[in-house]
């Protein structure tokens, strides 16, 4: 059995932590030639207890097929698993809170597996972060070929610690996590399969506990994405930004960086930032009402200068390289009213009407340009289409992926809200395939690597 010193959990959290700035060189191939696949596990006995950070961040609806599809895509590496004769123990978050529970995903997984799968609800003791040993023992006289789920990690603080952590605060944090993954190796197993496509956070279960096995994989379903789709999204013509997060500017640098986008379109809040660089470099002022309010600058929508003189290099660096860039005129703002300027006090919560034509158009255009020989990505959405009053550019927008596919584009779509927006207004075959994560595709393409492939290269690497 491996057990890890505090000073080489310390050593490994770094590595994790500082990410891309621990091994700037490596490229997403990198990881993935170093993660061994399933079949590596070929030799593993059967009767031999097997981890599976399994992708149970799902709400199973009613019937097979609603809302479970992260279940599902776990099948394949469970049933070779039951094949094997292996104990599997799926184990994994269910949203951002400690209080959700896995009790739907463990029956759904019964469901598509057609067995019995248990839920051990108490498996930490929160003392000492050691697995208490009423769940080891119920591990240990499981049959072989059965598959177990243990509640919710994120239950647990421990699953959580080094989400927010600095390098500074390892020395602390590294005895505790120490403890975890060693007396999971102690009590369950030291052989750990990845098959959680979307678990893209710093949790223990995901870049932690790889730290103490003697055997990790990579599950079917994640390298089949990662190999597969991935890879077309990689070379990407067209790239669609879109929601509310910021930092999606990150992103898109370094996809422009790999040097095939010939198209940008940007929508939802974060194109707000491209908008004013475009007006700056242009000599048009723009406002950005509410979101350049220093007094908004804890809300999520607000976007402070230094991301606008990113978004200015961006559009500056991209119109060199001949990428050009289309982005709202137009917003709906808070009293559904629309406004081509903003106002100090509006929020913009959706793209507006001339918006809308102008992205169809562009679309036009870009079938016309690529003769639909070409790949789009989509990423986000572009409103707060949860609410109907802000819902019409993000529905407008669902038809234009199935134009562009029916004109023979590749059409992937990033999961997260953009993957609910296309269920929502659209159908699955509009598109040519949509991830089942959002964070994790984005950390793929973009510019930070997947915490949970640098963590099964470190393990691989040991
Ligand atoms: N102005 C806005 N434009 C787009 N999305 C917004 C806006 N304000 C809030 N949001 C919310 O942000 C979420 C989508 O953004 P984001 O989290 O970046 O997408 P994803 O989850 O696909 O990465 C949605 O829940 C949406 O309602
Ligand atoms: O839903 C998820 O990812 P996504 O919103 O990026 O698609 C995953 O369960 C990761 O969740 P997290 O962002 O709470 O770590």
């Amino acid at each position: 059995m491996s057990t890890v010193s505090t000073d080489q959990m310390k050593a490994w959290c770094e590595k994790i932590v500082k990410g891309r700035e621990a091994a700037p060189d490596l490229t997403l191939g990198d990881y993935l030639a170093a993660a061994p696949s399933l079949d590596s596990l070929a030799d593993v006995p059967a009767g031999t207890v097997v981890l599976v950070r399994g992708d149970v961040d799902a709400k199973p609806g009613d019937k097979v097929g609603e809302g479970d599809i992260r279940l599902r895509s776990m099948v394949d590496t469970l049933k070779h698993g039951v094949e094997k004769g292996w104990k599997q123990v799926v184990f994994g978050h269910i949203g951002r809170k400690p209080e959700g529970s896995l009790e739907k995903v463990a029956a759904r997984l019964g469901e598509l597996l057609g067995q019995n799968v248990p839920l051990i609800k108490d498996w930490v003791d929160t003392d000492t972060n050691e697995i208490k040993l009423s769940a080891a023992e119920a591990v240990k006289a499981a049959d072989p070929g059965s598959v177990m789920v243990l509640e919710n990690t994120r239950a647990y603080d421990i699953e959580r610690v080094l989400w927010k952590a600095k390098v500074e605060d390892l020395d602390a944090l590294a005895p505790k996590l120490a403890a975890f993954a060693n007396s999971i190796a102690e009590h369950l197993s030291t052989v750990y399969v990845n098959e959680a496509f979307s678990a893209g956070s710093l949790d223990a279960s995901s870049v932690v506990v790889p730290a103490a096995m003697d055997r990790v994989a990579l599950g079917k379903y994640a390298a089949g994405e990662f190999n597969g789709p991935m890879q077309k999204c990689l070379k990407t013509d067209l790239a669609v930004f879109s929601g509310i997060k910021i930092d999606k500017l990150d992103d898109m640098e370094a996809m422009i960086a790999r040097g095939t986008i010939k198209q940008i379109f940007a929508s939802g809040s974060l194109a707000m930032a491209i908008r004013k660089a475009i007006g700056e470099l242009d000599g048009k002022p723009v406002s950005l009402g509410a979101a350049e309010d220093p007094a908004n600058s804890s809300e999520p929508w607000y976007i402070p200068p230094a991301r606008v003189a990113q978004a200015k290099e961006i559009v500056a660096d991209g119109r060199e390289k001949g990428i050009t860039f289309t982005v709202p005129c137009d917003s709906v703002v808070e009293d559904g009213s629309v406004k081509d300027e903003l106002s100090p006090t509006d929020q913009q919560l959706d793209i507006g009407p001339k918006s809308i034509e102008a992205f169809s158009q562009a679309v036009g255009a870009f079938i016309e340009r690529t003769g639909g020989k070409a790949v789009a990505f989509h990423n986000g959405v572009f409103g707060v289409f949860e609410d109907p009053k802000f819902e019409a550019g993000t529905k407008a927008w669902i038809p234009e992926l199935k134009r562009m596919k029916e004109a023979g584009v590749e059409v992937y779509v990033g999961g997260g809200e953009g993957g609910k927006a296309l269920e929502k207004y659209g159908e699955d075959d509009w598109v040519t395939h949509c991830f089942t994560a959002g964070g994790t595709v984005l950390n793929a393409l973009g510019s930070e690597p997947v915490p949970y492939l640098v963590a099964l290269k470190l393990a691989a690497d040991k």
